[in-house]
């Protein structure tokens, strides 16, 4: 899976993206991520990327032309066109459900916003869909564009050891994950539920299940509702 992404930033990827899973999962070729700098497509002799805002209001607003012109470089030889993320505080919260449904993309475009915004015919032009990390405003789209790829490359196949790693995350089973524990079994007087030593497979997973379900009740109510609704009769 490719992520080509826009943005004025692009150092940001180089170094968060070569780390970890991501990092590991670009040197398997698994995943690729492409941080193309929309300034350097800027027409302008000073390489200006931003203007005011017509109508007034403070601060500025990113420009058309070498957004417009990125795009239409890094899809010039492109028969299918990837679909192209505006990562906005706009968009649908981005959650487990949709991050599946990215996975199986190919390959994505994301476009990192900065300052006020981005002018609206770039949205008009070349965005077919924006997405929220969360209602709250941050400085440019650049963490969002970070947050989707992590989540989205955990789920394409390869990039985990095993499938089971995702497949009892929280979230993955429309609930939050069980407690963790590890060595040692006893820290400060703390000691770890005796079943997880018992060597039981079956009592263990039963355990996780209702634990999972507990805290969910507890943290969650709202997952839990549609947890609820769905599993209604093993409740
Ligand atoms: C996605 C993008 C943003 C954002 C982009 N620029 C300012 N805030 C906030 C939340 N999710």
């Amino acid at each position: 899976m490719k992520f080509d992404v826009l943005t004025l930033f692009p150092e940001l990827f180089n170094i968060v993206m070569r780390e970890s899973i991501i990092g590991r999962a670009q040197e398997n070729g698994i995943i690729k991520v492409n941080a193309i700098n929309i300034r350097d497509y800027s027409k302008d002799k000073h390489k200006k990327v931003d203007d005011y805002p017509f109508g007034g209001g403070t601060g500025m607003v990113m420009t058309c032309q070498p957004v417009i012109d990125a795009y239409n470089d890094i899809t010039k030889d492109m028969t299918v066109k990837p679909k192209v993320i505006y990562m906005s505080p706009q968009g649908r919260v981005l959650n487990q459900k949709i991050a599946k449904e990215l996975s199986t993309e190919e390959h994505l475009i994301l476009l990192c916003g900065h300052y006020e915004g981005i002018d609206e015919r770039i949205i008009e032009e070349i965005v077919d869909e924006e997405i929220s990390i969360g209602d709250y405003v941050l400085t440019g789209g650049e963490l969002p564009a970070m947050v989707l790829i992590d989540c989205v490359s955990r789920l394409v196949q390869g990039v985990l050891a095993s499938e089971n790693s995702y497949s009892e995350e929280s979230h993955f089973n429309g609930l939050l994950e069980y407690p963790q524990y590890t060595r040692p079994a006893d820290y400060n007087g703390k000691k770890v539920p005796d079943i997880l030593l018992s060597g039981h497979h079956a009592n263990i997973e039963k355990w996780r299940t209702q634990q999972s379900i507990e805290r969910t009740k507890q943290k969650r109510p709202d997952m839990y509702e549609v947890y609820e609704r769905t599993h209604k009769k093993n409740l």
